[in-house]
């Protein structure tokens, strides 16, 4: 199937999030990890890649997406979704602003739109401002995000010094009026030279608005919500035929299953808690595994029945990390987390694990690598954002999903092993 929309998101965990939302309507999602080596064979009419440059240099997330896109125009698409955090993660160097506008130059595009609201996972766009709950972001924990603290929540001043072009916004006011009003007001915007819009969208119907008058855009871009109405719009239309309505993918695949933990956000803690009155469960900890490795965890591991769905966990409370990190120091203390939970996931699979949910989203990185998974095509959505995906590992087929930090309901673990038949 030629593709008709190509995805381009900025880590793991944000593109099985679109890839989720854009496969709500049936249709076949495919999701890359990483630009292919290869040229496009067996495509998808949705296909999206997974990079993993939030916080890259800005130079190296440039290169990458721009190779991204190359790699998805390859495969026959013409229209393009760049895809953040909802929660605009980044510095004011970017890489929001500076991808957007090279997949624009690349594209020939003279205008784009941003809007990462997401109103089922509690964000919301309103005069340009972002919220969180009834939090500005500003506010919110985001604020104090170890990488890229947001601390203003004004979309507008975000992106600014992220782009070379003015930036104007289209609000709520005119979106309520309906698709026409918002095209009209973008034409407006872009004669008077206004490249980078910012949509205001605080609930769902907003989102149908804004895509049925952004749907012919060469890029659109921000978080996955804004893509959801895209694929029944394609089909209405007749961009895509009515047999793409059903092609979802439904493997069976066998019970054993292993829960991996590695987020230590808010939500995360509350669902690692309520799990571990559940399930078998084996706490990472970090200053240990620095001094003694794995091996501790891979024989308690050894001795569990995957019917169980055993826990590993390094998920911990701000107070606790801060002390690991204290010692080992931010990137240290992490990567030997993410180490430790991607032998894990191998160790689990030769025991034969084939269900793995995954917590985190560097985490999710580093377990999909280890199990050297390249591909993921979308089922069915455990929660907002957090779809079972499926893959070959090992010439095995494996389910996986992979939640971002804060998303799931606090009984996310379960949800999502009684999601799979
Ligand atoms: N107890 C701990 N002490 C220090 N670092 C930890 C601990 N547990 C996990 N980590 C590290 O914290 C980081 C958590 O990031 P990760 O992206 O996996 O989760 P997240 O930020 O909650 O998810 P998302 O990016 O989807 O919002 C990882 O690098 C992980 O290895
Ligand atoms: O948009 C979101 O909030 C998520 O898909 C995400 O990007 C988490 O890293």
């Amino acid at each position: 199937m030629t593709t008709v929309l190509g995805c381009i998101a900025d880590d793991f965990t944000g593109a099985t999030d679109l890839a989720g939302l854009l496969a709500r309507s049936g249709v076949k999602v495919s999701l890359r990890m990483g630009v292919p080596d290869a040229p496009p064979q067996d495509t998808a009419a949705f296909e999206v890649i997974a990079l993993k440059c939030r916080t890259a240099p800005v130079a190296e997330a440039v290169a990458e997406c721009r190779a991204a896109l190359k790699w998805l125009q390859a495969a026959g698409a013409q229209r393009f979704f760049w895809k953040y955090c909802s929660t605009f993660d980044s510095t004011s160097e970017g890489n929001i602003g500076p991808v957007a506008e090279a997949l624009m130059a690349d594209l020939n595009a003279d205008q784009t739109v941003y809007c990462p609201a997401f109103p089922e996972n509690g964000r919301a766009i309103f005069m340009g401002n972002l919220f969180v709950g009834r939090q500005p972001l500003a506010e919110s924990p985001m604020k104090d995000h170890p990488l890229t603290p947001m601390r203003d929540s004004n979309l507008m001043r975000l992106l600014e010094p992220q782009v070379t072009q003015p930036v104007g916004l289209v609000d709520r006011l005119t979106v309520a009026k309906g698709a026409k009003p918002v095209r009209d007001a973008l034409n407006t915007l872009k004669t008077q030279g206004t490249a980078h819009v910012v949509l205001d969208a605080v609930a769902d119907d907003d989102l149908y608005i804004l895509a049925e008058a952004c749907r012919d855009m060469p890029l659109m871009t921000g978080g996955s919500a804004i893509a959801m109405p895209l694929p029944a719009l394609y089909l209405k239309d007749g961009t895509l035929p009515a047999e793409e309505a059903d092609g979802a993918v439904r493997p069976l695949v066998p019970k054993r299953s292993i829960v991996l933990s590695g987020s230590c956000s808010a939500m995360t803690n509350a669902q690692v808690a309520l799990y571990r009155d559940k399930a078998p469960s084996y706490r990472l900890d970090p200053l240990e595994l620095a001094e003694n490795g794995p091996q501790a965890a891979l024989d308690w591991l050894a001795q569990q029945d995957l019917h169980d769905a055993p826990l590993i966990y390094a998920t911990a409370d701000p107070a606790s990390v801060k002390a690991a990190q204290e010692k080992l120091g931010v990137a240290k203390a992490g990567e030997i987390v993410e180490n430790a939970l991607a032998t894990l996931a191998v160790a689990a699979r030769t025991q034969g694990a084939r269900r793995f949910v995954v917590a985190g989203g560097e985490t999710s990185g580093a377990v999909t690598k280890a199990l050297e998974v390249t591909r993921l095509d979308i089922g069915a959505e455990i929660a907002p954002g957090v779809p079972w995906c499926f893959a070959t590992s090992a010439g095995e087929t494996i389910a996986l999903t992979l939640k971002s930090g804060n998303f799931g309901a606090e009984t996310f673990f379960t949800d999502a092993l009684e999601r799979l038949t």
